[in-house]
């Protein structure tokens, strides 16, 4: 790490008023033309095999190459302007991603130019673990690395980027998710006894998984949220039991991911005489491919041909409740407050623990330039 970088403890810690917003995500293709130079972005050094590349390519091709994430991603930020004015915060939200564009280096130089210095990130994994928060920083930390070669000057006048934390255990984002379990019950056609309630939340490998969260706690953070969060939704909804599983597994077969995964539990749970389904994709914030692939095309595929009456709860996505839930998270922190300390914050690409949701060494490149201290 050179000298730039490193900012005295109380000069991270004193006060600071933000003004402006990053709303930073994962990023999808435009068109057909994007698909592979996307999917070679997510990719890189990861050891995905080329057969799954090629697969989901097609996925991707069957929506003309345009993945709904991007419009998505727009909604929100509009929404999201309109509740920071409605309560007079004068803070721009500005929209970056890790894998395509508008590229978070190209938003980061931009709102260089047009005077930030202060920013407040928003990412859109609410998640501990190195996909939905280590590597959230590292993006950070790219375009830091980035505006120095862009802008010079932000050398001597650099900015500061504090990444929000982890949102999962927000009462707004589960009330949200309540609601939509609560839609997609109404939409089953009456049937004999209680749906299965099925959460969902995109599988990583379990290694990746025992190095999600602060090692003294020793690992596990990611599925250990994504459970509470489903305990927290079912509870809501006035379900004392559900099944959570998994979807969207890459990576060589012989590495093992986190299961059940959706399609497979599906069989099961036909196999039990189960004859309804709600599933919700808690590990999701908007309709991107996903879901609308994995989950509305092969899961209720297979739920079809086994018979079941199948539902996709929505994901929070404009739900005014979630949108007011980031409003709230930026002007807890907008003025300096906010705990800094709390899990997935941290500025300038830094992470909310040295030790917290390393990448794992063999499925995954070395840290390169994800800053820990
Ligand atoms: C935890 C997690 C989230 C949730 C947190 C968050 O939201 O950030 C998430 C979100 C997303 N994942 C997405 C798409 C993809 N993920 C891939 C690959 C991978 N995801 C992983 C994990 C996660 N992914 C992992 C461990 C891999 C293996 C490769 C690697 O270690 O990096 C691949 C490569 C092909 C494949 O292997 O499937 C694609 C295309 C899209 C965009 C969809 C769209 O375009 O609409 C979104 C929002
Ligand atoms: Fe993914």
């Amino acid at each position: 790490m050179d000298e730039s970088t490193q900012s005295s403890p109380s000069a991270v810690l004193a006060p600071t008023r933000f003004d402006a917003v990053l709303f930073l995500s994962f990023g999808g293709p435009d068109g057909p033309d994007d698909v592979m130079p996307f999917l070679e972005n997510v990719t890189r050094g990861r050891g995905v095999p080329r057969e799954r590349l090629a697969a989901v390519a097609e996925h991707y091709l069957h929506f003309d190459g345009v993945s709904p994430i991007n419009r998505l991603n727009l909604a929100m930020i509009d929404a999201l302007r309109s509740a920071l004015a409605d309560r007079g915060r004068d803070l721009p939200v500005y929209f970056g991603n890790r894998n395509w564009h508008p590229m978070v280096e190209q938003t980061l130089a931009q709102m260089y130019r047009d005077g930030h210095r202060r920013v407040l990130v928003f990412p859109t994994s609410a998640w501990a673990g190195y996909s939905g928060c280590r590597q959230y920083h590292e993006d950070i930390a790219r375009a830091i690395d980035a505006l120095r070669e862009s802008e010079p000057a932000s050398v001597r006048d650099p900015m500061l980027l504090r990444k929000l934390p982890q949102y999962w255990d927000e009462p707004a984002f589960v009330a949200a998710g309540a609601d939509a379990v609560r839609r997609a019950r109404d939409d089953l056609p009456g049937g004999e006894g209680e749906p299965r309630l099925v959460f969902t939340a995109h599988s990583v490998p379990t290694s990746a998984d025992r190095a999600a969260g602060p090692a003294a706690d020793g690992g596990g953070l990611y599925s250990a949220e994504v459970y509470a969060a489903s305990v927290s939704v079912a509870a809501e909804v006035g379900y004392g039991d559900f099944d959570q599983v998994w979807q969207s597994r890459s990576g060589p077969p012989q590495i093992p991911w986190l299961e059940p995964d959706i399609c497979d539990h599906l069989e099961n749970i036909a196999a039990q005489g189960v004859q309804q389904v709600i599933v919700y994709p808690v590990g999701f914030v908007s309709d991107h491919l996903e879901v609308i692939w994995d989950l509305d095309n092969e899961a209720s595929e297979v739920a079809r041909r086994l018979g079941m009456d199948y539902v996709r709860a929505d994901t929070v996505g404009t739900d005014a409740r979630f949108i007011e839930m980031i409003a709230d998270l930026i002007e807890r922190y907008a003025d300096g407050g906010g705990d800094v300390r709390a899990l997935g914050c941290g500025d300038n690409g830094r992470t909310c623990r040295p030790d917290c949701c390393v990448p794992v060494r063999g499925a995954r490149p070395s840290p390169g330039n994800a800053r820990t201290s």
